[in-house]
């Protein structure tokens, strides 16, 4: 935290009781970003807001409290959030690349429920050793394979081991695609005076771990340049890099040769689909969150782990599917028939030749009355955000189609955006029953 966001903070935590909770968590999405001369420069993002904030005895009181604690007379000054991106792009970027470095890990992507076969193995016991030997003698760590089977899962894996057990070590975990959108953000505020991007490469430099999820992303040539200072300052001071890939180094398509010469120089390890065993156990392993809800017999379990095998979120999205329905027809103990009747949309599915994440959007907007443009638009109506989510459920569970193929059919959204909607989709399978409802239907017209 800086000192304007401390200072904030403590002036937030100050005034809260004189506010009732609704309007003041209105407040707290205010944020001081700058004082100068005598003005305290505030940015907010709703009119409601603005609104709050504007109110002559609420400013009254912000200034009074903000003018004690900063030792000389201050005024607020309000700004939209926007205006203020413009006005210190360079603070912007720092702020974002920060941000990274603080990567809140998935808590539910640890070594100890990664379940370990002979298929990935390998990719376990290096990222597992990385962690608690200083030596890396393997660097970088490159893991390999196809979608779904848990290379995002190994990275979080290392961050919450670390953040638990050497909470002294720094560790930084970015998706490529969000590494060259500040490092590109980076290079446009790059001048004399700022030098955003020798301050981002600092930031980058300064860590013990540095672990970039699908690499393949990391395209653009002069992000590129950029990443391989950082690259070359991180193995000679000695970090552990650890990256993910979805195709061997050498397959890599757009990223310089003397990258991937270095990625080739450490451990590349390949990680393959699991074996019917390691798909049965991990089953197992996924079903322990949902014991009280209901039970499944070895029979389903077999026939899951034989169909869905090549990606373990599809694994884990029929088991979802079938815990949910068998919770809304209070069916004590899943079995085959039931297994086979509710998953015979996704069955279908299964023939990925024949669906494209076209023909899914094309269903979805046809079954909600929308049509491309408002679903690829920006408008945050339910009807329009409860589709896009449906579209990338589908794209991601039954096509396993990558997060920025299914942003770009959705508008280009990013990444982030893609995956956040992924979960909210998983959310309001398991809490609203209208959205599963829609979700069947749309499965048997596909
Ligand atoms: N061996 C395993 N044990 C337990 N869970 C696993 C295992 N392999 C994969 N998973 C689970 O499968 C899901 C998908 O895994 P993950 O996101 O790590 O895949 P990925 O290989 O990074 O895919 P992508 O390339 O599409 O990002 C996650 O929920 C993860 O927890």
């Amino acid at each position: 935290m800086n000192q304007y966001e401390t200072l904030w903070k403590e002036t937030l935590e100050a005034i809260k009781n004189n506010f009732n909770p609704d309007t003041f968590s209105w407040i707290c999405k205010t944020s001081l970003f700058r004082i100068e001369d005598g003005m305290a420069y505030v940015s907010y993002r709703s009119v409601i807001t603005k609104n709050i904030m504007s109110d002559a005895n609420t400013k009254d009181l912000f200034e009074q409290y903000l003018s004690e604690m900063w030792g000389e007379p201050v005024h607020i000054q309000l700004m939209h959030y926007r205006e203020v991106e413009k006005m210190m792009p360079e603070e912007i970027v720092q702020r974002r690349t920060k941000e990274l470095v603080q990567t809140k890990f998935n808590a539910d992507y640890t070594f100890e429920n990664f379940v370990q076969g002979k298929s990935n193995q390998g990719a376990y016991a290096a990222c597992f050793h990385c962690c608690v030997e200083d030596s890396h003698t393997f660097n970088p760590i490159l893991i390999y394979g196809n979608s779904g089977l848990g290379k995002t899962h190994l990275l979080h894996a290392i961050g919450n081991y670390l953040q638990k057990e050497r909470p002294e070590k720094k560790v930084f975990y970015a998706y490529s695609g969000d590494l060259v959108s500040i490092l590109i953000d980076a290079m446009k505020t790059h001048n004399v005076q700022s030098n955003t991007v020798e301050m981002v490469q600092a930031q980058l430099i300064d860590n013990d771990y540095f672990l970039i999820d699908d690499i393949q992303n990391l395209t653009q040539s002069s992000s590129q340049e950029i990443f391989f200072k950082v690259y070359n300052s991180l193995i000679a001071k000695g970090a552990q890099i650890v990256i993910t890939s979805d195709m061997h180094p050498n397959e890599l398509e757009g990223i310089q040769n003397r990258l991937i010469s270095r990625f080739n120089n450490g451990l590349p390890i390949n990680i393959l689909k699991p074996e019917f065993d390691t798909s049965r156990a991990i089953l197992r392993k996924k079903l322990e969150g949902y014991e009280e809800a209901c039970q499944i017999n070895d029979e389903t379990i077999d026939f899951l782990a034989h169909k869905f095998s090549d990606d373990v979120r599809k694994l884990e999205g029929s088991l979802r599917t079938l815990v949910f329905n068998a919770t809304l027809e209070n069916v004590d103990v899943i079995d085959l028939p039931f297994a086979q009747r509710v998953l015979s949309g996704q069955l279908i599915v299964a023939k990925p030749n024949k669906l494209t994440p076209k023909q899914i959007k094309k269903v979805v907007t046809k079954f909600y009355g929308l049509s491309y443009n408002e679903v690829e638009g920006k408008s945050r109506q339910k009807k329009l955000v409860n589709a896009r989510h449906m579209i990338v459920y589908l794209c991601h569970e039954t096509l396993g189609t990558s997060w920025t193929q299914i942003g770009q059919e959705l508008g280009n959204r990013d990444h982030s955006t893609i995956k956040s909607s992924y979960d909210r989709a998983i959310k309001l399978l398991k809490t609203d029953t209208a959205f599963q409802i829609a979700m069947n239907k749309i499965k048997d017209s596909l």
